[in-house]
């Protein structure tokens, strides 16, 4: 399998070169050359394993050399030996044919752990290999961060350098990259919003003397692994429900699309999936561009759900490629509409593709929270405020009943208990291994909104130019 960038205009590489690359240096994403298709009889098969064991049968077809099987089954297994759940990612009903996906059994609480778990492995494996060092440089509004410290604190080759916007995100989640004490981990507030560090962290990858003398490496979405990580939990949680006798669909709480765009490669991979929702917060652009045509980028409003509080959705870029029929010279063209005038609009064919398999829906801050408040009051059950969003356009949304309805939950409710409380009155706690984190000692620089500041920061402070040990 080779990985070809969305711009066009990058050398297609292979897994482990992409693993490293992140951005493409054409300032693109890379996809998979096709979409390897399991037949309905392997998906029936994967019913029964554990989410490692199945984990290893959706991975496979997208890995190189690096990753035989020896050594990728016992990297997943020590990956989701660190879940707090046997199931990994349980199923939990909540109304007939409705299904919360838990996906924030992990050691961060959220489901950026799933993939990070992983790739934190990855990535150490190939640095090995290699005998190399990386700079890690990541955006974060709020949970990538945490992810990307735990997975990747106090690994030899890497340090890591997170992005966040400074006063957005929760008391929990700041300080769960803010009291990490390992020397390779970097937690930099910036005086913006979560748009603005993601558009740095590209800004780097796209400096390219400064990307290759830091081998500069990403674990957002734009990184193909995570995306690939991610599409495990839609084949689990599908097979568990009926699939591939019967279709599901998802209900995908969603800032950066890269969550929404794994079950839609789920899709292109054979699993049946009726229809996939995205459920946005106020911060409502890919709502818009659905209902209008017109993907146009306003400003940034705070909402209890901070995580999607985004306006520049990284991974549409990649579902844009395939509604245009991967014509990656029509994609530029769109990108360079949005760089210059923060808008574009897709042509309608590439709209048309794009609205058969997605709806899309928005809840306000009122109908999370009441959202939250029923959830508990009607099912016993603690939401958080991204897994509220997506339950509360879930019940709205035209569904067809017979088929399952999957919520994906991608937050503890405890990472956000201010929230929680003024919703339901309830003050979740957090679990015993984060018990004492208030009173942990944080230790986070404050950046301006700049470029060349952070540049200089992560330049000052990274080992990448030194020999690896
Ligand atoms: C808790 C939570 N829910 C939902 C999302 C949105 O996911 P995505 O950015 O993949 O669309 C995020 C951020 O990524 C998140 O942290
Ligand atoms: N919501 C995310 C934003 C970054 O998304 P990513 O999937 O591209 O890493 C976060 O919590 O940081």
């Amino acid at each position: 399998m080779r990985y070809i960038s969305t711009r066009g205009e990058a050398p297609a590489l292979a897994f482990s070169d992409a693993l490293l690359a992140g951005l493409a240096r054409d300032g693109g994403l890379y996809v998979p050359e096709l979409f390897p298709t399991f037949a309905a009889p392997e998906i029936a098969r994967l019913a029964g394993h554990s989410y490692d064991e199945v984990a290893a049968r959706v991975i496979a077809p997208f890995v190189d050399a690096s990753f035989p099987p020896a050594v990728l089954k016992p990297m997943l297994k020590e990956a989701y030996a660190s879940f707090r759940h046997p199931s990994t990612t349980p199923l939990v009903e909540i109304a007939p044919n409705r299904f919360v996906l838990e996906l924030f059994h992990g050691p961060t609480l959220a489901f950026k752990d799933v993939a990070m778990q992983l790739l934190g492995r990855m990535m150490d494996h190939v640095l090995t290999e290699r005998d190399q060092r990386a700079t890690i440089v990541g955006a974060t509004s709020g949970d990538t961060g945490s992810a990307a410290i735990e997975a990747f604190r106090g690994r030899a080759r890497t340090d890591v350098f997170i992005l966040y916007p400074a006063g957005r995100v929760s008391e929990v989640q700041r300080r769960q990259m803010t009291t990490v004490p390992d020397a390779n981990v970097h937690a930099i507030a910036v005086e913006g919003t979560f748009d603005d560090c993601q558009a740095h962290v590209k800004a780097m990858f796209n400096h390219h003397a400064f990307r290759d003398r830091l081998q500069l490496a990403g674990v957002n979405s734009i990184n193909w692994a995570r995306i690939v990580a991610q599409v495990v939990y839609y084949f689990v949680a599908g097979v568990a429900l009926g699939a591939p006798h019967r279709p599901v669909s998802f209900v995908v709480p969603t800032g950066n699309f890269g969550d929404v765009l794994a079950g839609y490669v789920a899709k292109r991979m054979g699993l049946p999936v009726s229809r996939l929702t995205i459920a946005t917060n106020v911060n409502d652009i890919l709502v818009r561009t659905l209902g209008t045509g017109r993907y146009e980028v306003t400003g940034v409003v705070p909402s209890s759900s901070p995580s999607m509080d985004i306006q520049v959705s990284s991974n549409f870029e990649r579902l844009l490629f395939e509604a245009l029929e991967r014509d990656a010279g029509a994609l530029r063209g769109l990108m360079a509409a949005l760089a210059q005038s923060g808008a574009f609009s897709p042509p309608a064919r590439a709209l048309e593709a794009i609205r058969a398999d997605f709806d899309a829906g928005r809840a306000d801050e009122a109908e999370t929270l009441a959202t939250i408040a029923a959830v508990r009051r009607d099912c016993g059950y603690l939401i958080d405020p991204h897994t509220a969003v997506a339950v509360s356009v879930a019940e709205r949304i035209a569904h067809d009943p017979h088929v399952p309805q999957i919520v994906l939950s991608t937050a503890h409710p405890a990472k956000f208990p201010d929230a929680v409380e003024r919703a339901c009155g309830e003050r979740p706690a957090l679990p015993a291994h984060l018990a004492d984190l208030m009173g942990r000692e944080e230790r986070t620089p404050t950046l301006p909104n700049d470029l060349a500041a952070i540049e200089a920061y992560v330049a000052r402070h990274a080992r990448a130019a030194e020999p690896a040990a």
